[in-house]
């Protein structure tokens, strides 16, 4: 656990209490008022607050906090497996352990430290994960609130086996939104995206901004019914596929604003080591299907998960990698060169 400027009492900027099911989780607080949560279970960061108390991460209403499920909401951790995409359970073990805290994690550079209070979670495998996935590893979270009230997460991975090893990654981050009718997505623009719902087919996004406010756009329509007639797929499939969005986002910039319009509002997620970004909404059919999701909740939620997808980490012997995801939330009215988004041309 650490804490670094010497005005702050580290007692009173980082407290750890136990959860509805007796495991610990630690909240870290700024000296503004602003605070993370973080669990042992998953190391999912499971509340993250503005200097006023007002929510920024979804959670269901109906999420069940009970291991070895992840809970419905907040930032869970996908490893060694995003998806379905290898022979492990959906998004990987490491979001259903429980984890540790690091008391004395190797350092990392002083700006991922300095001004912030944080924590450092650690998961090695258990025998039984060994089982499944048959690789010696040593995962450590660096859980850092800065003084703005900046959230950021630092993923190290290090390959402590004989052999090398590929992975995958992503923070599930679930973004609260007033209307996922609201929100729009800036950065991603032109880039290419595999379509799970289209069976990983890969597209070029073609709108000046990924937005949500129909169930389909007229553009959506015309590839589903190219898709309908080329595929012959049924009405019901069709009807669900047009409900929703379930893409990853290839090769993104390191910079992605999600703006909400109602709130006025906007994400920055600013990302390192972290190439892909799933986009991730339900839209109501789905979310009905899911017993830990409340009805008519999607319209307040949005994951947009900084992720290593596509090309799976490869990491040899006693090498480390490292993913670093950094949310901040400014006013709408916020210029884009003030957030550095210049460079992803917005
Ligand atoms: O229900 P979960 O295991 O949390 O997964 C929720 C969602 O995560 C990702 O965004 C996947 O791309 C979706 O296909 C999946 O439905």
């Amino acid at each position: 656990m650490g804490h670094s400027a010497a005005v702050w009492d580290p007692r009173a900027a980082i407290e750890i209490t136990k959860d509805l099911n007796g495991i610990d989780q630690i909240v870290l607080r700024n000296p503004q008022g602003a605070s993370a949560r973080v669990s042992l279970h998953g190391a999912q960061i499971t509340s993250w607050r503005n200097e006023n108390g007002e929510e920024l991460l979804f959670t269901s209403s109906k999420a069940i906090f009970k291991a070895p499920k992840a809970m419905r909401g907040g930032i869970p951790i996908c490893f060694p497996q995003f998806e379905n995409c290898g022979s492990l359970e959906l998004h990987g073990f490491a979001r259903n352990k429980i984890w540790t805290i690091d008391d004395n994690p190797p350092p990392l550079p002083a700006n991922d430290s300095s001004r912030k209070s944080f924590v450092d979670l650690l998961l090695k495998p258990s025998e039984e994960d060994m089982k499944a996935w048959p690789h010696s590893f040593e995962f450590r979270l660096r859980v850092c609130l800065s003084v703005n009230g900046d959230l950021t997460l630092i993923s190290r991975v290090r390959n402590i086996n004989g052999k090398p090893f590929n992975f995958s990654f992503a923070y599930h981050t679930h973004l609260l939104v007033s209307d996922i009718s609201e929100v729009r997505i800036e950065g991603l623009e032109t880039l290419d995206y595999l379509d799970n719902l289209f069976q990983k087919e890969r597209f070029t996004e073609q709108g000046d901004a990924l937005t949500f406010e129909s169930e389909v756009s007229p553009l959506g329509c015309l590839c589903i019914c190219t898709w309908h007639l080329l595929m012959r797929i049924s009405r019901k499939v069709l009807e669900d596929v047009a409900s929703k969005v379930d893409r990853v986002y290839l090769s993104s910039p390191n910079v992605i604003a999600v703006l909400d319009h109602e709130r006025k509002r906007t994400f920055v997620i600013r990302k390192e080591g972290l190439p892909d970004v799933a986009v991730w909404n339900p839209w109501d059919k789905k979310a009905k299907s899911m017993a830990d999701f409340g009805d008519e909740e999607y319209k307040h939620m949005l994951c947009v998960d900084g992720a290593v997808i596509e090309r799976p980490v490869n990491l040899r012997p006693g090498e480390e990698w490292r993913g670093r995801l950094q949310l901040s939330v400014v006013p709408s009215s916020f210029c884009s060169e003030n957030l550095g988004l210049e460079k992803t041309g917005l």
